[in-house]
């Protein structure tokens, strides 16, 4: 494909189409805008914003409204194949046999057999084409490819993303599915949908999406819904149908998806021949594809591109020119790259995670009761050994509860939510240690306790200091006990009171140092020489 970020596109000055070198005036080709990257197990999509302006930045462009077409599923699913299509008949401009000739092969976007992926990214045909509307206004129709999603290679965020990305940019979107509307066909459009819903800012209620169109491949069962739109439609209202015997999760999805599109439809396309699907030098020429295909392609292609039925893009109930769409791109794709969003899981992943949430949170509401019942807030304050031993043989039942559990996804899996589990439990252990501790009346004194000791100690040596003539240590003393009695009036007012806790942090603080540098050494070793002088008195008595 063609590097288009080195390559400038001169103009012809009469078309405005794009010019090669040679000057020989280019039908177009497919131009890689979003590019996929996956560097050691990253994966990323970037904005070839180059080759975006290329293309919708061109003078017959920038200021008409756009109608913008594109093409998503699965891949290998003749996604493509289809858009080529696409292609012959904006190619022709209303020529009836716009289909062209049994003899050639089919070119555009790039197409081929094989069970590999092809396309990767989102492509956008670098002709813009100009229509004119039964109105006189001209508008230009742009085509979108998209990576197939459910391949080897990409996550299921890679495949919400380009999702996302092409219904969130296109007025039509064609959900490309193979033989039938299957119920996680529903689901993922009802994930991938959402993906793009978050990131669209909800100025208002209504509905974020264009046109949905469902495109059955390959269907098998023209006996019982005819090909085409009329049996489409019948298809997809019974699938769509939302009943109150069915479950809520069903009704939720079908629900969900019907809020999210202005229009939904639905063709059922018939199989185009083994040589379509199983020939390997298959090239896509109309001789080789059955009848029925042709005549039902005939009549799917103008369903969206006929003047008459196009639909031009609309974000925030307004119609969007080439040079606005630049700029949604670039802020679409920037959210996508952010952090912003939660990450699109497997549904094996996301339930996983749940279960092990839940068996989580189970187990730590037993920690929290079985704690609570030995030192909650009603209970006195009891021995921190004992606290701890309890904590130890609690915090077993709880892990041993979460281990039991029965959870999705293996023991590996779990491992790192029995962690978490542990983390959390030693976290309230903390708080419930502090809480025990805030019990201890001794603990809760030590604040009053402290500056009294300090106001009998200056008053007493402040008398003594006075006694013997030391009137100026005295009055130094007599400052100091001042000084603690107001600290001491203000520890109560603030204990009191429930006001300045900051000045109450503080005095405790202060008379925690004053306890532990001070007093505590000093009232140990009166015990101490207390204890020694008791044991020699004894002594002496006994002899
Ligand atoms: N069975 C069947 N095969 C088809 C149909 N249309 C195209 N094909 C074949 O499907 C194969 C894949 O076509 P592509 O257009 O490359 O498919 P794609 O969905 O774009 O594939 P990716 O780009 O890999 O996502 C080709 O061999 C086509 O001949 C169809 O309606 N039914
Ligand atoms: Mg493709």
């Amino acid at each position: 494909m063609a590097d288009l970020r080195n390559r400038k596109f001169p103009e012809s000055p009469k078309t405005g189409a794009p010019v090669s070198a040679t000057g020989k005036i280019l039908k177009g080709e497919p131009v890689q805008i979003l590019i996929a990257q996956a560097e050691g197990g990253e994966h990323k999509f970037e904005l070839d914003e180059v080759a975006l302006e290329s293309i919708l930045l061109r003078h017959n462009v920038k200021d008409k409204k756009c109608v913008v077409v594109s093409v998503a599923g699965a891949f290998r699913k003749g996604k493509s194949f289809l858009l080529d299509f696409f292609l012959r008949y904006l190619n022709a401009k209303g020529a009836p046999d716009w289909l062209g000739d049994d003899n050639s092969p089919l070119e555009g976007f790039s197409w081929r057999g094989g069970a590999d992926r092809d396309t990767t990214g989102i492509l956008l045909w670098s002709e813009a084409f100009d229509v004119k509307l039964p109105n006189g206004e001209e508008v230009v129709v742009l085509l979108m490819d998209t990576q197939g999603a459910f391949d080897s290679n990409s996550t299921v965020k890679d495949c919400a993303t380009v999702f996302a990305l092409s219904t969130m940019l296109s007025s039509v979107q064609v959900y490309n599915l193979m033989s039938n509307i299957q119920e996680d066909d529903l689901q993922h459009l009802q994930l991938f949908t959402e993906y793009g819903r978050l990131a669209m800012a909800d100025n208002n209620n209504s509905k974020p999406f264009q046109t949905l169109e469902f495109l059955v491949r390959d269907w098998q069962y023209p006996y019982q819904h005819d090909y085409g739109e009329e049996g489409g439609n019948i298809l997809l209202d019974k699938r769509l149908e939302i009943s109150d015997r069915q479950h809520q999760e069903l009704q939720q999805i079908r629900r969900h998806i019907k809020s999210c599109f202005s229009r939904i439809g639905c063709f059922l396309m018939p199989h185009p021949g083994l040589k379509v699907a199983v020939n390997p030098y298959f090239d896509g020429r109309l001789k080789d594809i059955e009848q029925d295909f042709k005549e039902y392609l005939a009549r799917f292609v103008p369903l969206f591109l006929a003047p008459e039925n196009l639909v031009m893009k609309n974000i925030n109930g307004g119609p969007i020119t080439g040079k606005e769409l630049v700029e949604y791109f670039k802020a679409y794709v920037k959210i996508y790259q952010g952090d912003e969003l939660p990450e699109p899981k497997s549904m094996l992943q996301a339930t996983a995670e749940a279960n092990n949430l839940a068996a989580v949170a189970s187990s730590r509401d037993l920690y929290s009761t079985e704690m609570e019942k030995i030192c909650g807030g009603e209970q006195p304050f009891i021995a921190v050994e004992y606290l701890a031993r309890e904590h130890a043989r609690i915090k077993d039942q709880a892990i041993r509860l979460f281990n039991s559990t029965k959870k999705m996804g293996g023991d590996e899996f779990s491992s790192q939510f029995n962690e978490k589990l542990e983390k959390e439990i030693d976290n309230s252990y903390e708080n419930f240690v502090k809480h025990n501790e805030s019990k201890n009346i001794f603990h809760a004194a030590r604040t009053p306790a402290t500056l009294f000791a300090v106001v009998v100690i200056t008053y007493m040596l402040a008398g003594l200091l006075g006694f013997i003539g030391l009137e100026s240590l005295a009055n130094l003393v007599n400052l100091v006990m001042g000084v603690m009695l107001i600290l001491l009036l203000t520890w109560a007012y603030v204990r009191y009171s429930g006001n300045f806790r900051e000045v109450g942090a503080f005095i405790d603080q202060l008379a925690e140092i004053i306890w532990e540098k001070g007093l505590q050494p000093v009232s140990t070793q009166i015990m101490e020489e207390g204890a020694k002088h008791a044991a020699k008195t004894s002594l002496k008595k006994v002899n």
